[in-house]
């Protein structure tokens, strides 16, 4: 097989990782290209053994699929490279927030298979959750369904649903992350230094995302199960208004999902 990934950033190099190390393809059949990052993408040839070409005659050839991981802004000049290389056999699928796959037709000038996937950074230790959508013409789902499985779990969303995909689990880590930072920091105002506020938080998040992996326990039962009646985190948690935390939650997303509306903007409409 070969797996061409244009763009070799933080979302690419999750996924051609992730691929790699649950070995469902070989290192040797995955190629890269980026326009910054060539010392990165050096790292990768050397320390993983993908290929990597800057030019896109030899990339396109023969090519299995070709993967759209640069940021939606950059795509005009992507495009500019693929669309006079691209053999009828490949099948093209977008990494990019909030493009939708009729654009990434129009500007590949393409009638290939479009797939849009919607994975995150978690790919790298197997857990992403990726959102799929397909262009009707794209038939042959299996194989890139294995692939994605690979390195985390899918569900297969109509397209306009990418939206909320995009808010909830693409961005999602990065929500939970600065929640995280902010733990850290609440930590400092109560007097523990920055070294300990940061490996206590450090490792109770490892702990939780432990126990959620393994215990068939709600959320809400594994919270319940920390809280003796008339103790330590009841008071917390009375403190601790939950509709106000889930209404900053919801603006959160809605602001996400909102932005990925915005981005797919095509402008034929
Ligand atoms: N970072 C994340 O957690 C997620 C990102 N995405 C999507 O993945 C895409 C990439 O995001 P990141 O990896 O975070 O960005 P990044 O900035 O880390 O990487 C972008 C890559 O695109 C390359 N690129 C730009 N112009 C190019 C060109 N003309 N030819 C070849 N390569 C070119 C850059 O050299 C770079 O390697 C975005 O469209 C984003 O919406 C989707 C899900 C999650
Ligand atoms: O921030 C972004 O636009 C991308 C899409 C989902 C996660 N990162």
């Amino acid at each position: 097989m070969k797996i061409v990934f244009y763009g070799a950033g933080n979302m690419a190099s999750a996924i051609f990782i992730g691929m790699i190390e649950n070995q469902v393809v070989e290192p040797s059949e995955i190629y890269l290209t980026s326009r910054s990052m060539q010392e990165k993408i050096k790292f990768f040839k050397e320390n993983l053994g993908v290929n990597v070409s800057y030019d896109d005659t030899e990339l396109l050839k023969d090519a299995d699929y070709v993967i759209l991981a640069s940021k939606p802004q950059s795509f005009p000049s992507v495009a500019s490279r693929i669309r006079p290389y691209l053999e009828p056999k490949t099948k093209v699928v977008s990494v990019m927030a909030g493009t939708q796959i009729k654009t990434v037709r129009r500007e590949l000038k393409t009638e290939n298979p479009i797939a849009r996937i919607m994975p995150n950074t978690n790919a790298m230790v197997r857990h992403s959750v990726n959102g799929i959508s397909y262009s009707s013409n794209f038939t042959d789902r299996d194989e890139l369904i294995e692939l994605m499985e690979s390195f985390g779990t899918t569900v297969t969303v109509e397209e306009d649903e990418m939206h909320n995909i995009t808010a909830a689990t693409g961005s999602g880590s990065a929500f939970l992350y600065y929640i995280y930072e902010k733990y850290a920091e609440s930590l400092m105002e109560l007097g523990f230094d920055e070294e300990e506020a940061m490996f206590l938080t450090r490792n109770l998040v490892i702990g939780a995302g432990k126990m959620v992996e393994d215990s068939e326990l709600s959320f809400s039962d594994l919270r319940k199960n920390i809280t003796s009646k008339r103790g330590t985190t009841e008071a917390g948690l009375d403190a601790l208004d939950g509709e106000s935390l889930k209404k900053i939650l919801i603006t959160t997303l809605t602001a996400a999902a909102s932005r990925s509306e915005e981005l797919s903007q095509d402008e034929d409409e």
